[in-house]
């Protein structure tokens, strides 16, 4: 049975001040096994961010299905979940990392780290134990770990965004251009974590500018232009 199987999705959005409602994707279908990994290829504006927001159920899709297979509900549509159930998914399931960072203010970024595992219900002990683990392998200066991360650099708060998601050793992992602002060092962390989630059975989907850089990690390519889902090694030429 497959982890994640997207049927004749679709999604529209109201723009008010037009009164116009226009679809954003439609007719998306592909499906991921249980620990493969799926990068999204398409232009700017293709709808690529759309469906991971909606896996997310950020968003609520206007057409089709998206089923998962929950560790805790069984094969559940996201998009017919309860708010209750979905903060549970998310909780314990389903992870996002965006280029952007929403956090709780003045939380710091050891405690946003450590509260990510406090709250699946990890000893005090060993959530910090973990959250420090992650936050130096993303090589976030100690000097940063007790300051809030409003200050920080894009690119710290996204090493600080991947940490909080992946520290979690969520089921399912959304990654939304990730890597984006990254150095090269710091992407090579980004990879070696997401080796690591996916040889532990973490089923992952990813939207990556540069997808060549997860050459033999990433099993699958969906391409948004042919809507066709191909092997990555035979996915040549693919642009983003
Ligand atoms: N909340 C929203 N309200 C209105 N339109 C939206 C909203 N979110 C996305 N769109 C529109 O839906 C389309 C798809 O956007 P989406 O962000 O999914 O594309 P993308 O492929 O991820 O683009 P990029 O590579 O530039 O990030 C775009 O035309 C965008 O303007």
């Amino acid at each position: 049975m497959s982890m994640l199987e997207i049927t004749d999705f679709g999604k529209r959005f109201t723009i008010h001040h037009l009164g116009k409602t226009m679809p954003a994707i439609e007719h998306i279908n592909f499906s991921l096994e249980a620990g493969e990994f799926i990068g999204i290829v398409g232009k700017s504006g293709s709808g690529k961010s759309t469906i991971l927001k909606s896996i997310y159920r950020t968003y609520l899709p206007d057409a089709g299905e998206i089923l998962y297979q929950s560790d805790r509900f069984g094969e559940v549509d996201l998009a017919k979940l309860s708010e209750r159930q979905i903060l549970y998914l998310r909780k314990y399931e389903i992870g996002y990392v965006s280029q952007f960072l929403s956090v709780m203010p003045r939380t710091t970024c050891r405690q946003l780290v450590t509260n990510a595992l406090l709250e699946m219900g990890e000893s005090e002990e060993v959530a910090l134990m973990e959250a420090e683990k992650s936050l130096a392998h993303f090589e976030l200066d100690p000097k940063l770990w007790d300051s809030y991360p409003n200050t920080f650099s894009g690119g710290e708060k996204l090493r600080l965004n991947i940490a909080m998601a992946t520290v979690k050793k969520p089921r399912l992992l959304l990654l939304d251009e990730p890597t984006a602002s990254l150095d090269q060092q710091s992407k090579v962390k980004v990879r070696e974590i997401i080796e690591k989630l996916k040889n532990k059975g973490t089923t992952l989907v990813g939207i990556f500018h540069d997808i060549e850089f997860m050459d033999g990690l990433c099993d699958k390519v969906f391409d948004m232009q042919t809507r066709q889902l191909t092997v990555a090694k035979e996915a040549v030429g693919y642009e983003s």
